[in-house]
């Protein structure tokens, strides 16, 4: 242990400047460190987030800082463009409907197979690189996710998608036991599906997190995605939304397209359903989620739920925090 005076001598003034201000950034974030003290946070990896090496390091550093802060992480995982890549590799087609890739059976076996196998095992590795923290467990684990078919509609027809899946059922015990223990859930979406036996469906990972945030009754959903945010006017860059009620994210459905449609369901779905606030942040700025969670003024955007109407009661949220 040095004393101040050697302490002082050994380092210029510059230096000293340099680490005051470390602790100064340290000591702002203990309001949140307070306020998050044992809180569950979800956050969904998204797979056009997850393309470049440094930020995968990235995201594991902030994931394992949450764990050491007191925070409870979950996370779920997604893997677009993964599957894209494995797909095209093996020559199989496969298009996007309503932002949900239509899956066949030769397409849900690479689904199941790139998520659960090769996206969800690169995580678990990575976290794991900070001590033997991380735990991989795919929907179809000890009961996690049941599913159903999802029936897509699109300008009132109904269009068949193939093995895509909703989460009909949550059962979080294996996701809590792996918490108790002090450790992280790496999850992927893959669910079985309730009314043929034997067979899988593929969620979007949205949808999932989503679900799962809602079973679990986290106190926050952090969607990390390859955009600043969500834009009122997209592509209008100057449109970038930092505040989101659910009637505005509602309103907004019929104007964003491909992956922000399952991302903005997902968030609307959460908070009417308990989880008190929503974000969609850029996960293509290192330690994006750490800015999101440890600074007053955020990052992306926070979607919440509308306020209370003055005629409202205050009784209506019976019942929405229960599992779908
Ligand atoms: N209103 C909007 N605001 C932001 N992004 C939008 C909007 N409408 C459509 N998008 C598109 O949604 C994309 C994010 O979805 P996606 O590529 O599926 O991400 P992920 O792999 O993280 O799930 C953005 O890159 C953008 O192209
Ligand atoms: C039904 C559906 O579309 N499933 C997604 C699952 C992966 C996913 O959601 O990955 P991102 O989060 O990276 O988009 C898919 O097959 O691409």
């Amino acid at each position: 242990m040095h004393s101040d005076t050697t302490l002082r001598g050994a380092i210029d003034a510059a230096a000293l400047r340099v680490a005051r201000s470390k602790a100064t950034t340290l000591v702002e974030a203990l309001p949140w460190l307070e306020q998050f003290r044992g809180a569950l946070v979800v956050i969904k990896y998204g797979g056009n987030a997850m393309t470049d090496e440094t930020l995968k390091a990235a995201f594991a550093k902030d994931i394992v800082f949450l764990r050491y802060a007191g925070l409870r992480p979950v996370v779920v995982h997604g893997g677009g463009p993964q599957i894209q890549t494995m797909l095209d590799r093996l020559g199989l087609a496969s298009e996007f409907k309503g932002g949900l890739r239509v899956t066949t059976p030769e397409v849900m076996d690479v689904v199941r197979m790139v998520l659960t196998g090769q996206v969800g095992r690169e995580l678990v590795g990575l976290l794991n690189q900070h001590g033997p923290v991380a735990v991989g467990m795919s929907g179809e684990d000890a009961g996690l996710f049941g599913g159903r078919r999802r029936q897509l509609h699109v300008d009132g027809e109904s269009v068949d998608i193939g093995l895509v899946g909703d989460v009909e059922s949550v059962d979080p015990g294996a996701v809590l036991d792996i918490l108790d223990a002090g450790r992280i859930p790496v999850v992927s979406t893959i669910a079985p599906d309730l009314d043929v036996d034997g067979q899988v469906l593929n969620v979007n990972a949205d949808t999932a997190a989503s679900a799962l945030a809602v079973a679990l009754q986290a106190q926050k959903l952090v969607v990390l995605t390859d955009v600043e945010g969500i834009y009122a006017h997209w592509p209008d860059r100057d449109s970038l939304l930092s505040h989101l009620s659910v009637s505005g994210a509602r309103d907004l459905l019929d104007r964003v397209d491909t992956g922000m449609i399952p991302k903005l369901e997902a968030c609307i779905r959460a908070v009417t359903k308990g989880v008190p606030q929503a974000h969609v942040v850029d996960g293509r700025q290192p330690h994006s989620m750490l800015l999101e969670i440890f600074t007053s003024e955020g990052f992306g955007t926070m979607i919440v739920p509308d306020e209370p109407r003055p005629t409202d009661t205050g009784g209506d949220a019976e019942g929405e925090g229960s599992p779908s």
